[in-house]
């Protein structure tokens, strides 16, 4: 019980009933989580009923490894506890209910989503018009509001309501033919199944008795759904959470569920923690400015910080992206270099992903090992997902989007009009896709290629079916059995322009492997065996970052970096149209996903107050040192453009910033780069800037 104030004490030491924790950033909200957890275990309450709840793979982690530090030598004791996102509990949830209903089902993936969705705008003859992941993130709002398409609000005028309202019911439909769960029905499938089926949650009530969850700001409906239901006989339920650090409103958070948990839960404890112990006052002096600003203050907090330092803020404007990249990465290797800094003490937060590139290609250029938070691209490569979906269709055959992604790849014959007609018929009888490939006798218009290759498919993932159910043979070995089987080397070299290219995508093929194997290494055999779970793991595992070298510059959207913390943060790209992001600022009328969409000012407003918070989040990530940067040119479809700076910059206090400018200096130092940076400044001086 050392190193915590009198409020957090009260907070660790509270034992039954509802516990509200509603603080700032930095104060200590997630310590206290995790030192309750430890304190529940020292006074005897078994690890296995507890179950603490975050969103990222990486806090969650990150818990773990506190709880783990804090127990030492008796780590033993925890035993069956539950650290986890939201996500995987539901999974965890999922899979004991369906596997004891005998029932196999697939993880849709982000990508595996978006292509049911297309799939069916092709089938209503809607195909071009609209913007598929719009579609899909009202789709996505609606399951995390819990509600069904017929509630959704009916305005009448705007046409993505309408088009979702048509699509909402034909995606829930096609998952329930695929057995398929998306990542939000990973929540709102356990709600469903908790309510229809007593018995059942009467068993998760008996098992899960002591509830935790952290960033409880950002919580949606599902989510409040699911916690009430396993909650309500014990009601020992402790949430953490900040309201001015609310910042997935546009995904559906509700920042209601902070505001009313005494409601929701009468009688809670509500401890507010006013000291701030990670950040150096000049930083917090800087947070408070920016959320001081904040319109309609919800909960006020007085955030004081013990920890003295002069050290101001630098605002560094560059004249471009390229110069501010080359800045900042300077910068890192002078606080490696010089002032012995360790890499992971270093963080570069940006607004959108595509920012992180010229950082990246800097870094990779100095030689400074990074890491990038919750980056999905490995497991989106095309040759993984080939693989992938041979493993997903082998388990679960209904899975309609692994099978059309495979079912022609590597080319057997069965042609686009083939699957068409395979689909067409299959439908007429009610059956699945792979239904009619198994029958593909029965008709009479199919050619006989595309029928032979029918059959061969049929005899893969038969093989494959045996190797993974009978025969109990591990992931790895079932995914290189698959490679021989359909030939894919050969396949990846004949299709590639040149060897090189070959070569980088059979390369994707072996860090699958490689993944596998060393997962497989970890888990055990067990459950290793196991390829359904490994696979649902796998999906939900993006971005949890095993691989990863442990001292390197972390790189992270804002979001991502949420409850994370840096004794050095770059936090750039302080721009308008980055941060506020231009989503925010543009008219709503058609393509703006995911946003409350009445279309109304008041609607605007509250999304830009979602990036101040945003922004509030980003500069509390700092311990000891915060450089904020901006562009004052962008190159915007091959012509520079004259960024303005963002407008929280103009809020910051002028005694704790000192302003610099970054002069241009091309990183490649070749006369090439020297002669298109002045190229660049006499265009930009010919516009005045
Ligand atoms: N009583 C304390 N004494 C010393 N250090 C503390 C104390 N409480 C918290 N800290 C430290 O302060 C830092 C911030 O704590 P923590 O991450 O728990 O804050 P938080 O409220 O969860 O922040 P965020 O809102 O960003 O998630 C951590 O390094 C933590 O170890
Ligand atoms: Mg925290």
């Amino acid at each position: 019980m050392v190193g915590l104030n009198p409020a957090q004490k009260r907070a660790v030491e509270h034992q039954n009933g509802p516990l509200l924790v509603l603080a700032g950033a930095g104060s200590g909200k997630t310590r206290v989580i995790t030192q309750r957890m430890v304190r529940m275990m020292e006074r005897g309450v078994p690890a296995s009923t507890i179950v603490a709840l975050t969103f990222t793979n990486k806090a969650a982690a990150e818990m773990g490894e506190r709880v783990a530090k804090l127990l030492g030598k008796n780590k033993a004791g925890a035993k069956g506890l539950t650290i986890s996102t939201f996500h995987s509990f539901g999974l965890h949830v999922l899979t004991r209910e369906k596997r004891a209903q005998n029932q196999a089902f697939t993880i849709f993936d982000q990508g595996d989503a978006l292509g049911t969705v297309k799939e069916i705008l092709r089938n209503i003859d809607a195909g071009k018009r609209f913007d598929v992941p719009a579609i899909m993130s009202r789709i996505s709002n609606a399951k995390n509001a819990f509600l069904l398409p017929e509630e959704l609000p009916d305005d009448g005028v705007d046409p993505y309501n309408e088009i979702t309202k048509i699509v909402y019911p034909r995606y829930q439909a096609a998952l329930r033919t695929y057995s398929a769960y998306d990542f939000d029905d990973l929540v709102c499938e356990v709600v469903r199944v908790w309510q229809s089926r007593p018995d059942v949650l009467a068993r998760w009530q008996e098992k899960v008795r002591y509830l935790l969850v952290d960033e409880y700001q950002d919580t949606n409906r599902a989510q409040l759904m699911m916690l009430r239901l396993l909650a309500e006989p014990h009601r020992n339920i402790c949430v953490v959470g900040d309201d001015d650090q609310a910042i997935y409103g546009w995904r559906g958070a509700d920042v209601r569920n902070i505001l009313e948990f005494e409601e929701h839960f009468t009688g809670a404890e509500v401890v507010k923690l006013e000291q701030n112990y990670r950040s150096k006052q000049a930083i917090l002096d800087v947070a408070n400015a920016v959320i001081g600003k904040r319109v309609g203050v919800r909960h006020k907090k007085h955030l004081f910080s013990e920890r003295v330092g002069d050290e101001k803020i630098t605002v560094a404007s560059a004249p471009t992206p390229e110069a501010e990249a080359s800045y900042v990465v300077r910068e890192i290797s002078r606080w490696i270099r010089d002032e012995k800094k360790q890499p992971r003490d270093l963080s570069v937060l940006y607004r959108s992903n595509s920012q992180a590139k010229l950082i990246e290609e800097s870094l990779r250029s100095e030689g400074i090992a990074y890491r990038i938070v919750g980056g999905q691209q490995f497991f989106e490569r095309k040759e993984v997902k080939d693989v992938l979906s041979y493993l997903k269709l082998a388990l679960n055959r209904s899975d309609e989007i692994s099978l059309r992604r495979i079912m022609n790849y590597p080319a057997r014959g069965i042609g686009d009009t083939s699957v068409e007609r395979l689909a067409l018929h299959a439908q007429a009888k009610g059956w699945t896709l792979w239904q009619g490939i198994e029958r593909v006798d029965a008709f009479d218009d199919i050619s006989e290629p595309a029928r032979q290759g029918c059959k061969q498919l049929e005899r893969i993932v038969g093989d494959l079916r045996r190797k993974i159910l009978v025969e109990q043979v591990r992931a790895s070995e079932v995914a290189s059995f698959l490679c021989q089987q359909i030939g894919l080397r050969q396949e990846i070299d004949s299709s590639s322009p040149t060897p090189q290219a070959a070569a980088k995508r059979w390369g994707n093929v072996e860090g699958l492997m490689g993944t596998l194997t060393r997962r497989e290494a970890k888990v055990g055999t067990e459950q290793a065996n196991d390829l359904a779970n490994f696979l649902h793991a796998l999906t939900l595992d993006f971005g949890k970052e095993e691989d990863a070298e442990p001292n390197a510059v972390t790189l992270s959207t804002l979001h991502g970096a949420k409850g994370l913390e840096f004794e050095i943060v770059y936090l750039i790209g302080c721009e308008e149209g980055f941060l506020p992001h231009a989503r925010t600022l543009e008219d709503r009328a058609t393509d703006a996903p995911a946003l409350p969409d009445d279309g109304s000012n008041s609607a605007k407003a509250a999304d830009i107050e979602e990036e101040r918070r945003l922004f509030y989040v980003g500069v509390t990530r700092a311990r000891d040192f915060l450089t904020l940067s901006r562009c004052k040119n962008r190159a915007m479809r091959g012509k520079p453009v004259p960024r303005t700076p963002s407008r929280f910059l103009m809020d910051l206090p002028p005694e704790r910033i000192v302003e610099i400018e970054v002069r241009d200096e091309p990183t490649m130092g070749t006369k090439a780069g020297l002669e298109k940076a002045n190229a660049l400044l006499a265009m930009l001086e010919g516009l005045g800037q």
